[in-house]
């Protein structure tokens, strides 16, 4: 039986991070795996040199993954194409607002790109935390469906309480690998297939101190991860105003909420709530980055600049400029997206937080004005 081979599509801190476990797991399974697992780089210059060529030399991607030493058997390649050629697992794990133009690139291929994966069917999974949202068209889906559509191969989504600094030094964290190939009348012969792609997913990314557990609900794993983004970025209002513990707990019960009621708004019986409440990728993904992370860091900044500072000419995007060095805070781009969405369809109110957070970040609400906007909200609409 010939081996997997593997591709990640992006190269940023969780994507560096993933494309070192999976070359790790490489290792692991030869009989399973290739040997060299390939990374997909946004080119870029670094202190005077291609970042492709440090990494493929230094082993360590200086600028989205400092000090962190990269195993050998992973090789970056900046043609995309190229990147994905002959394997047959993709792995996405870029921003969101950039995937749609990648799989565009990759669907000009997609023929040539299955052939060259044979003899096995070409599969993905998303790593991505974010929407893709129309607010014009009150449209949203989610990142692994894009994959699907535009490539017409099946996608899963990996997501959970992983912040990437902490998984890169291998600390111990848990993850849910989601994965449904199948259509809605399965029968026995699909369901066992989803499985096997299940296990081989598993197999790609478990580790002593990652541990996966897999579920179907594609749906419900994508938009925890995505609409906690938000709530981070809450928090860190909270922990800017140095409001307390309590406070931080009432926006993450709120944010909990509100993302439940999204689910069953725009996606009503696709996902379960369990899914938010019990697994990584849902309330224990919403307290690690509550807690830590980039969206809280900017969150956190931007209160301190903006209202401890007296600093009204601040913006958002220039304190997450300011502070991640090309990394982006996906909550940022989240929170604009999911207003947009949510103002066109009329639903404000059902939103009390998302809607807040959106403000406080971009309409000059002053966050002072944060629980009074929380307790003139409907109670019933949640
Ligand atoms: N960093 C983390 O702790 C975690 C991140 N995620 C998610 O993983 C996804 C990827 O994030 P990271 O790997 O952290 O990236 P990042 O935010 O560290 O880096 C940004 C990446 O975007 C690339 N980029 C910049 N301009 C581009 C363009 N025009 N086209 C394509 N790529 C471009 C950069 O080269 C870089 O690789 C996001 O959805 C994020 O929410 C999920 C779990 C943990
Ligand atoms: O998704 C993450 C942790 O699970 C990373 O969150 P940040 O992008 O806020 O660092």
């Amino acid at each position: 039986m010939s081996t997997h081979k593997v591709s990640v599509i992006g190269s940023g801190n969780w994507g560096s991070v993933t494309a070192k476990i999976a070359a790790q797991n490489a290792i692991e399974h030869p009989d399973l795996f290739d040997q060299h697992v390939r990374m997909w780089v946004h080119e870029e210059q670094v202190n005077g040199k291609n970042l492709s060529e440090i990494i493929n030399t230094e082993h360590e991607n200086v600028k989205y993954l400092p000090g962190i030493k990269l195993p050998e058997n992973l090789v970056a390649v900046t043609d995309i194409v190229e990147a994905a050629k002959g394997s047959d697992l993709l792995v996405f794990n870029v921003p969101h607002q950039f995937l749609v133009r990648l799989c565009k690139q990759l669907a000009e291929h997609i023929d040539e790109l299955k052939k060259a994966a044979a003899p096995h069917p070409l599969r993905a999974i998303s790593c991505i935390k974010g929407l893709d949202i129309k607010p014009e068209d009150r449209q949203v889906d989610i990142p692994c469906r894009l994959v699907c559509q535009h490539l017409s191969i099946p996608c899963g989504v990996l997501s959970g309480a992983n912040l990437a600094p902490e998984i890169a030094n291998e600390k111990f964290s848990e993850t849910t690998i989601a994965y449904d190939e199948m259509d809605d009348k399965f029968n026995v012969e699909e369901k066992i297939q989803n499985d096997v792609a299940l296990r081989l997913w598993k197999k790609l990314f478990h580790r002593p101190y990652f541990h996966v557990q897999t579920i179907y609900d594609t749906v419900g794993a994508s938009l925890a991860g995505a609409l906690k983004n938000v709530v981070a970025l809450a928090s860190g209002y909270v922990d800017g105003m140095n409001w307390g513990d309590n406070a931080k707990a009432a926006i993450m019960r709120r944010g909990l909420l509100e993302m439940v009621h999204f689910a069953n708004v725009y996606f009503p019986d696709e996902t379960s709530p369990e899914t938010f409440m019990k697994e990584s990728c849902g309330v224990a993904d919403l307290i690690t980055s509550c807690a830590g992370g980039r969206n809280h860091r900017v969150g956190k900044e931007f209160i301190i600049r903006k209202f401890i500072n007296n600093d009204p000419s601040v913006t958002i995007e220039q304190v997450e400029a300011d502070l991640l060095n090309g990394q982006s805070a996906q909550g940022v781009l989240t929170a604009r997206e999911v207003y947009e969405l949510v103002a066109l369809g009329k639903r404000l109110s059902n939103f009390p937080l998302f809607v807040a957070t959106y403000e406080i970040a971009f309409s000059n609400r002053d966050v002072k004005t944060l629980p009074l906007l929380l307790d003139s909200s409907p109670r019933g609409s949640l």
